[in-house]
């Protein structure tokens, strides 16, 4: 677990990061969501000790990050914007970074880089990779430790339509069998798919949790068909609770029954011409 108690971020008089008290649970996709400025990369770069002028305290697995900084080793880390040695190639700075790791593990690194698509680049000097490919390259040295706590700062910006499905099924995977992951995004359906619970960051203080898993059982759709009356109906039969708005049917359907109700509407030959979701993220993204 990591816990976070009175921290406490200045850059100079500016307050970047006041935080009391906040805990990330094991085995739990956390998404961080904040404006510009909000603090996000402060916090991962605090709890990653990049950052350690700080007052306050942060434990991860009830070690004092601060002071007992070999727990960091559980910790893989990619902010937006890090670097790499450029100058030396790919394969440099993966057995570089995972030898500070006592991690090297060459046969997974090959199967990293293939999935990833930069394994033809390994040879040649990181100056020469485009943007995507470095972050590639890194995202391949944060995850080669197969830590147990992955922080994702910005982590699927710049990366092409296919890696970032490839490393959202990965990241799925990862959660699944325990991996914490921290990550942060402005693109809300990011976090939708990979985070159980968020945490609204504002000018350097938390503001709001929302907890996604809870709330998609319980999940509002705005409902439009050719047969409103109709469905209605067949949705009253099935003791589903609605309410029309905009003339639309408003309704709680829970993930898991949703397509018991879809197939008992088009089974009458009723089309469901529009669907959308409502969530607590709206209005929250920045
Ligand atoms: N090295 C620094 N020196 C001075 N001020 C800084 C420094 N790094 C960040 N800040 C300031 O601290 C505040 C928090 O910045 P931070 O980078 O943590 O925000 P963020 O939520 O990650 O933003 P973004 O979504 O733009 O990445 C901002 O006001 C920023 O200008």
């Amino acid at each position: 677990m990591i816990k976070i108690n009175n921290l406490l971020v200045k850059y100079k008089n500016l307050t970047a990061l006041e935080v009391r008290e906040l805990e990330f649970q094991d085995g739990i996709a956390y998404g961080i969501v904040g404006e510009n400025g909000a603090g996000k990369t402060t916090m991962f770069k605090s709890i990653t000790n990049i950052i350690t002028n700080y007052d306050g305290e942060i434990y991860i697995d009830d070690q004092l990050v601060k002071k007992q900084n070999e727990v960091l080793a559980s910790v893989g880390i990619v902010l937006d914007g890090m670097s790499v040695y450029a100058d030396r190639t790919g394969w440099f700075n993966i057995r570089y970074f995972a030898g500070l790791r006592n991690c090297y593990d060459e046969a997974y690194a090959i199967e990293l880089a293939q999935e990833l698509d930069i394994y033809g680049v390994l040879d040649k000097k990181v100056k020469t990779y485009s943007y995507g490919m470095q972050k590639k390259l890194i995202l391949l040295i944060a995850i080669l430790s197969k830590p147990k706590y992955l922080i994702l700062d910005e982590p699927f910006r710049g990366l092409d339509f296919e890696t970032v499905k490839w490393f959202k099924e990965y990241l799925l995977k990862l959660r699944d069998t325990g991996t914490t992951l921290l990550i942060s995004s402005h693109v809300r359906n990011d976090l939708e798919t990979l985070c159980q619970k968020v945490h609204v960051i504002s000018r350097g203080r938390i503001v709001d949790f929302l907890d996604l898993e809870e709330e998609s059982k319980a999940m509002i759709r705005l409902i439009d068909t050719t047969n409103n009356q109709r469905a209605t109906q067949i949705m009253r039969d099935m003791e589903f609770v609605f309410d029309e708005k905009d003339g639309k049917i408003r309704a709680s359907i829970e993930q898991g029954n949703w397509q018991e109700v879809r197939n008992a509407i088009q089974a009458e030959g009723i089309e469901i011409i529009e669907l959308s979701k409502t969530s607590s993220l709206d209005g929250r993204m920045n």
